[in-house]
C-alpha cells in the first residue's frame, strides 16, 4: 500500500497519523494511506499561502494561464486512470467517474482562459475631468473545503478560479475520498505554480477544517457539504469578517405533468434520483406527478428500476454503484424505515444487494402514497431513494415543489411551453431544468441555489469571479 503525503509550501510532508481509504465497492480493497495533518501543519500551510500571496497576486497572468492549462491538459490526458481511481474510491460507476474527471480537466482549461480575460470598467465620474476605474483584486488566502461525492470536479471548480484570479489556496478535501484530491494536487505541484501558492492539507474536518475557519490569515472559505457544517463555516467566518461561500443540500423536485413524454419523464426521474447512487446535491428525490400520467409513470419507473444493475463501480454493465460508506448506507436504510413508519408505500427496492465483493450496495427505492410534509420528502436522504407525490395540477405542483427549505435545482417534464415557462419563473430554485434531469450540469455556467441550499455568489463559469475577487473603485483626476 502506498502512503500519500500533504503538500505544503512546495514540499511533500508526512504526518504521524494516516487515514486508510477503502473502496466502497470492495471493502477488502485499501486504496492508500493518506497523511492526516494536525493543526500545526495546517498553520504551516496557511503561513505558506500567506507568504506566497504578494508575488502571486501581482505576478503575470500569463504564468497563471499557462499553469492552469498544464493542469487541465494532464487531467484530460490521464482521464481513464483518474476515472478508475475515482470510481474505486467514491463508488460512482466508471463512465460517470471518467466523465467527472473530464469535467475537471475542462474546468482548468476554462479558467486558464478566464485568467487572461479578467477586466474592469472605466466609468466617467459625475464630476467633470475625473475617471472612475473599477477593478477586481484577489481576495487573499482562500480555504477550500470539499465533499466526497464529486472528489475531483468540486475541488477543480473551486481551486481553478481561486488560482486564476490571483489567490493562494489551502485545500482540505473530504476524508472519505482523498485519492482524487491527492492526484489533482500532485498534478498541480508540477504545473509551474510557485511554492506556497497551492497547498494540500488532508485531515479531519474537526482539525484541519476548523483551523482554516478560525485563522485570521484565511481571507475566504469556499465550502460544499452538509448544511450543519455549512452553518459552522458561516458562523466562524462571519465572526472574523472572512468572506465565505456555501453549497449545501437539496430536496429537488421533478414535476411530471399529464402532457409529458413518458419516456423522457422516466429517463429524467431515474437519472435524477438514482444515478451516482443518489449522492448528488442536485439529485431529485421528489417526483411530483399529475393524475393523467401518474399510474403509467409509476409503472414505467418501477419496471426500469427493477432492471437496473447494482454492483461494483468498475463492473461491466453496472448502472448504480454502492453508497460511499457504511454511514451513508445506514442513512438511506434509516430513511426507508422512516418512510414506512410515516405510512408511505415502498413499491420497489430499498434492500441491501449482495455482490461478488463486500460493499455498501442498496437497490434503488421508490415510495408512493407520500405527502410533501413527510420527513422523507423534507430531509435530504443523499442515497438512491425517491418518492412520488400526487398533485392535482400545475398550480399545486409548483406549490409543492417550492415547499421545502432547500432551493438548488428543480425540474419539469412537459410538452407545454406555457407550463415550462411558468415553472421556470415561479420555481424557488437556483437552477431549473426542462425535460432534463435535475442533476448533471455544464462546467461553464453558474451553479448554485437559494434558501438553505447555498449562500454567497454562484460558483462556476465567469460568475466565479464574484467570490474569488473583490472590487476596488478608484477615482482618478489627472494632475
Ligand atoms: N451538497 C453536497 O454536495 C453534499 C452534501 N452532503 C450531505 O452531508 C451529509 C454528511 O456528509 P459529510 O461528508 O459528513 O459532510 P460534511 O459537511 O461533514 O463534510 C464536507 C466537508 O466538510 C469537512 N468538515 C467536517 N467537519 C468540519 C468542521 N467542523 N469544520 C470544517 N470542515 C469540516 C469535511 O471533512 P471530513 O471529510 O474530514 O469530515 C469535508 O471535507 C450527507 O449525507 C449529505 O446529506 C455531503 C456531501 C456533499
Ligand atoms: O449535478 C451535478 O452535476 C453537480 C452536483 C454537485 O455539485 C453535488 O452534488 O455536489
Amino acid at each position: 500500500m502506498t502512503d500519500y503525503h500533504n503538500f505544503i509550501d512546495g514540499a511533500w510532508i508526512d504526518s504521524d497519523q494516516r487515514n486508510q481509504n477503502i473502496n466502497p465497492s470492495d471493502t477488502d480493497d485499501v486504496i492508500g494511506a493518506y497523511a492526516q495533518a494536525d493543526s500545526n501543519q495546517t498553520e504551516s500551510a496557511i503561513e505558506a499561502a500567506s507568504r506566497a500571496f504578494e508575488s502571486w497576486s501581482t505576478g503575470g497572468i500569463q504564468q497563471r494561464a499557462d499553469a492552469l492549462d498544464v493542469v487541465g491538459s494532464e487531467i484530460l490526458a490521464r482521464k481513464d486512470e483518474l476515472g478508475r481511481l475515482l470510481a474505486r474510491e467514491e463508488g460512482k460507476i466508471l463512465p460517470e467517474a471518467t466523465g467527472e474527471v473530464v469535467r475537471a480537466g475542462q474546468i482548468f482549461k476554462f479558467f486558464s482562459g478566464e485568467a487572461l480575460r479578467a477586466g474592469g470598467d472605466l466609468i466617467p465620474s459625475v464630476r467633470p475631468g475625473i475617471q472612475v476605474e473599477v477593478t477586481r483584486e484577489p481576495v487573499g488566502v482562500v480555504g477550500i473545503i470539499t465533499p466526497w461525492n464529486f472528489p475531483i470536479a468540486i475541488p477543480a471548480w473551486k481551486i481553478a478560479p481561486a488560482l486564476a484570479f490571483g489567490n493562494t489556496v489551502v485545500f482540505k478535501p473530504a476524508s472519505n475520498a482523498p485519492g482524487s484530491a491527492w492526484a489533482l494536487a500532485e498534478i498541480i505541484s508540477r504545473a509551474g505554480f510557485p511554492d506556497g501558492v497551492f497547498n494540500l492539507v488532508m485531515g479531519a474536518g474537526s482539525v484541519v477544517g476548523s483551523a482554516l475557519l478560525n485563522d485570521g490569515r484565511v481571507n475566504g472559505v469556499s465550502f460544499t457539504g452538509s448544511v450543519a457544517t455549512g452553518q459552522r463555516v458561516a458562523t466562524d467566518c462571519s465572526r472574523r469578517g472572512a468572506k465565505f461561500q456555501l453549497e449545501m443540500g437539496g430536496k429537488n423536485p421533478l414535476v411530471v405533468l399529464d402532457d409529458a413524454d413518458l419516456d423522457t419523464a422516466v429517463e429524467c426521474a431515474v437519472n435524477s434520483a438514482y444515478y451516482s447512487t443518489g449522492q448528488r446535491c442536485t439529485a431529485s428525490s421528489r417526483f411530483i406527478v399529475t393524475p393523467g400520467i401518474r399510474d403509467e409513470f409509476v409503472a414505467a419507473c418501477v419496471e426500469r428500476l427493477q432492471g437496473i444493475r447494482v454492483g461494483h463501480a468498475l463492473g461491466e454493465g453496472v448502472q448504480i454503484g454502492p453508497l460511499v460508506d457504511q454511514q451513508q448506507l445506514q442513512q438511506s436504510l434509516d430513511y426507508i424505515e422512516i418512510g414506512r413508519a410515516e405510512g408511505a408505500k415502498l413499491v420497489t427496492g430499498g434492500e441491501r444487494v449482495s455482490c461478488d465483493t463486500p460493499g455498501f450496495y442498496l437497490s434503488p427505492a421508490l415510495f408512493t402514497g407520500t405527502s410533501n410534509e413527510m420527513r422523507i420528502n423534507q430531509e435530504e436522504i443523499f442515497g438512491p431513494v425517491a418518492s412520488v407525490i400526487d398533485v392535482a395540477n400545475l398550480d399545486e405542483a409548483i406549490s409543492v415543489a417550492n415547499d421545502t427549505e432547500f432551493g438548488l435545482s428543480a425540474g419539469i417534464c412537459t410538452r407545454s411551453l406555457g407550463a415550462a415557462t411558468r415553472f421556470k419563473r415561479e420555481s424557488r430554485a437556483g437552477m431549473v431544468m426542462v425535460n432534463l434531469p435535475t442533476a448533471g450540469v455544464d462546467y461553464h455556467v453558474p451553479f448554485g441555489g437559494i434558501k438553505n441550499s447555498s449562500y454567497g455568489p454562484r460558483e462556476q463559469g465567469r460568475y466565479a469571479a464574484e467570490f474569488y475577487t473583490q472590487v476596488k473603485t478608484a477615482y482618478i483626476q489627472p494632475a
